[in-house]
């Protein structure tokens, strides 16, 4: 890919070039009804070779085609061989301009180029994260860079303990993330915590004649959300940057890669809380690390260091808490560059064998929950930990 780079840049940018850059997504778009001058076309053709940073192969496609439409019309040259591969994507780039007229393909030349040198007037300040954030989350803080987009936990005075709020965030944000041009979904935690798990509260507040119609809501609800792991197209990994506890340990195994820093734990204290196991691992755990292991975990609340879960495959790799943040996303950012839908169709083989199953366990596990929440055993839990403070 590097030779791929190196011959792209030569086409059209002598300069040296670093780092990517955001594509305008007016591409087809004329910002003026007068279109752009031979003066700024050329002028902008001199901008490009004075761009400090790469703007990456995607973009310099875009303004060969841009530039070979303006200049010479629509493409009209044969199709390079698909071995020539190099020569095929410009061809390629050129060709899907179809008949856009010339004076408009100047005039996206000359946007794109203009896109490109603001991006790289202001590349040395950081943008504020808030700039990249996308709005509507009150839960969560959802960006999107490089070709990830990281859905993190915020609620870190909470541990990151899951309110019903947050079940419901987290879909949508998923469902963005599975359909934006990313090519990774991590989910992470803000703060010391990856996630305490369910926010024990969600069972606060409910007046007796409500109980029922609460239990199979939630149990609705948690069919739901980790429905949208198991069916989530796309790979997804977990930065885990501190314990897990409950629903975020158990979801962990229908996520592609686990990252873990060595100071998180994995804790599921089911029957401690007169609950039972959810997020698919009554299936998922006994399969992956035996059913004894399994047991001293979702039966018995084991709780397993980074190392511990490591060794039994629940997490992929432990970092040193002091490294976790470099180390993850410099690893993240090197696989998102990895051709797009191969990564997502491999995901798909690896994971569509047992897809059914996986429901077909969520379902059953919704189901026995929504009769575990009503019961003392579960609700005594809930008093005890909720009080716990006032004891103190
Ligand atoms: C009718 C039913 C409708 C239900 C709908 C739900 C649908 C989905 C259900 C999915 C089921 C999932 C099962 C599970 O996840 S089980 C696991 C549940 N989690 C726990 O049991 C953890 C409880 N928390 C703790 O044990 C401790 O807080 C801690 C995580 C070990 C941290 O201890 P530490 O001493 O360091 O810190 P604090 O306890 O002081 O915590 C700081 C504040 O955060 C609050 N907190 C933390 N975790 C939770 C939590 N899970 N639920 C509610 N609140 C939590 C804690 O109370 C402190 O708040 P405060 O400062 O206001 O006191």
């Amino acid at each position: 890919m590097a030779g791929v780079t190196g011959r792209l840049v030569r086409g059209w940018c002598p300069r040296a070039v670093r780092s990517s850059l955001q594509v305008p997504a007016q591409l087809h778009m004329s910002k003026t009804a007068m279109g752009a001058s031979q003066k700024d076309f050329e002028s902008a053709m001199n901008q490009v070779k004075l761009l400090e940073k790469d703007p990456g192969n995607e973009v310099k496609l875009k303004l060969y085609a841009l530039y070979k439409q303006a200049t010479e019309g629509p493409c009209s040259t044969p199709k390079p061989g698909v071995f020539d591969l190099i020569n095929k994507a410009k061809w390629d780039a050129w060709n899907a301009l179809g008949n856009l007229p010339k004076e408009t393909a100047r005039q996206n030349y000359v946007d794109l180029v203009s896109g490109l040198s603001s991006s790289s007037d202001s590349s040395s300040q950081v943008k504020p994260e808030a700039d990249r954030e996308q709005a509507g989350y009150e839960t969560l803080v959802m960006t999107s860079e490089d070709g990830i987009t990281k859905i993190m936990l915020n609620r870190p005075t909470k541990m990151n303990a899951l309110t019903t709020q947050m079940y419901q965030e987290i879909m949508l944000a998923l469902e963005a993330a599975s359909k934006d041009d990313s090519t990774i979904t991590v989910l992470t935690g803000n703060g010391s915590y990856f996630s305490s798990g369910n926010d024990l509260t969600n069972f606060t507040h409910i007046s007796p004649d409500e109980i029922e119609e609460k239990a199979r809501r939630g149990a609705i609800l948690l069919r739901d959300f980790v429905g949208c792991f198991i069916d989530f197209p796309k790979p997804l990994v977990a930065a885990v940057n501190g314990p897990a506890v409950g629903i975020s340990v158990t979801i962990l195994r229908l996520f592609d890669l686990v990252y873990a820093s060595d100071r998180a734990t994995f804790h599921t204290p089911f029957s401690h809380l007169g609950q039972t196991p959810e997020g698919c691992s009554s299936y998922t755990f006994p399969k992956l690390m035996g059913p004894g292991k399994a047991a001293e975990m979702l039966i018995f609340g084991k709780k397993l260091t980074a190392a511990e879960a490591c060794a039994q495959g629940l997490v992929t790799e432990v970092f040193p808490d002091s490294t976790f943040q470099k180390e993850v996303w410099t690893r993240l950012k090197a696989y998102s560059k990895l051709p797009r839908n191969a990564l997502r169709i491999s995901k798909q083989m690896i994971r569509n064998h047992e897809k059914e199953k996986l429901h077909a366990t969520n379902a059953e596990e919704s189901r026995i929950l929504q009769e575990r929440w009503l019961s003392d055993e579960c609700m005594n839990a809930i008093m005890n930990f909720l009080s716990r403070k006032a004891k103190m």
